[in-house]
């Protein structure tokens, strides 16, 4: 199906408003020698997601917002930033989108404690930002908002898969991002801690209240995350397809 994506149309917009919509992904991607998918999503609400069957490129669609995939032309602006705008000539690199990404596997630093993994989430914020003093997300904020104080001290290897994924989106927070990825971020959790993680995912939802894309492919989990759906890899239905 990847191959034989519609082309680009009409985008479909989730309320009659005037208002300039927070997503505004318009571009035509290419991975590898096959592959080609036309994205059109406009949305008004700030929580988004993504879904479709394996391999529609769903993960390729956050790594062109992300920077890490270069589209082969179009836009993409998320609130008021630009960050891909082929006929002005507008590439931000990956550093300067200021994105939180927190993948299916929390790819934490074995090494180091949970504090150490947040602290390298701040710093990284920092590098890009020296001039901010009062960072949106302050370290014990976070820490209170995942619920992650008691484990601090504790290196990754030892925390359950649940606890990995609240340090990674600690460590993705910290680094004050202005729009947060979610890739399958639940997809290696059994049902049990999914349902733990979910009132997290919701809490940083309402209180980071940043743009935010959710990749998944469980209905359930994505209604209650998401305020509006995309499927990609479908024709255009009138009402959430994407491209
Ligand atoms: N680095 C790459 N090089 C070549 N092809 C790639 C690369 N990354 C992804 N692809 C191909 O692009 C297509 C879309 O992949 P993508 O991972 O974006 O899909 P997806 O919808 O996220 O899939 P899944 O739900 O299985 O994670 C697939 O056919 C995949 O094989």
């Amino acid at each position: 199906m990847a191959g034989a994506a519609p082309a680009a149309r009409a985008a479909v917009v989730s309320a009659a408003s005037d208002a300039a919509p927070t997503w505004r992904l318009e571009f035509a991607l290419r991975r590898g020698a096959t592959f080609r998918r036309d994205v059109s999503i406009r949305s008004q609400r700030r929580v988004i997601a993504l879904v479709g069957a394996s391999g529609v490129g769903k993960s390729s669609v956050l790594h062109a917002i992300a920077g890490l995939v270069r589209p082969l032309h179009g836009r993409i602006e998320i609130g008021d930033d630009c960050l891909f705008d082929s006929a002005r000539g507008i590439d931000l690199p990956p550093h300067r989108r200021r994105i939180g990404y927190v993948f299916q596997d929390a790819r934490l630093f074995p090494h180091l404690d949970v504090r150490a993994n947040l602290l390298y989430g701040f710093r990284a914020g920092r590098a890009h930002r020296p001039a901010v003093q009062d960072p949106r997300f302050g370290f014990d904020r976070v820490v209170e908002l995942l619920g992650i104080g008691a484990l601090l001290a504790r290196r990754s290897p030892g925390l359950s898969g649940g606890e990995m994924q609240r340090v990674a989106l600690g460590r993705a927070l910290l680094s004050q991002p202005r729009i947060l990825l979610l890739d399958e971020p639940l997809s290696m959790l059994d049902m049990d801690r999914r349902d733990e993680l979910l009132p997290y995912l919701q809490r940083v939802r309402d209180e980071a209240a940043l743009p935010m894309a959710y990749v998944s492919h469980v209905p359930d989990e994505v209604r209650r995350i998401a305020e509006e759906v995309f499927v990609i890899g479908e024709a255009p239905r009138g009402d959430g397809g994407a491209g």
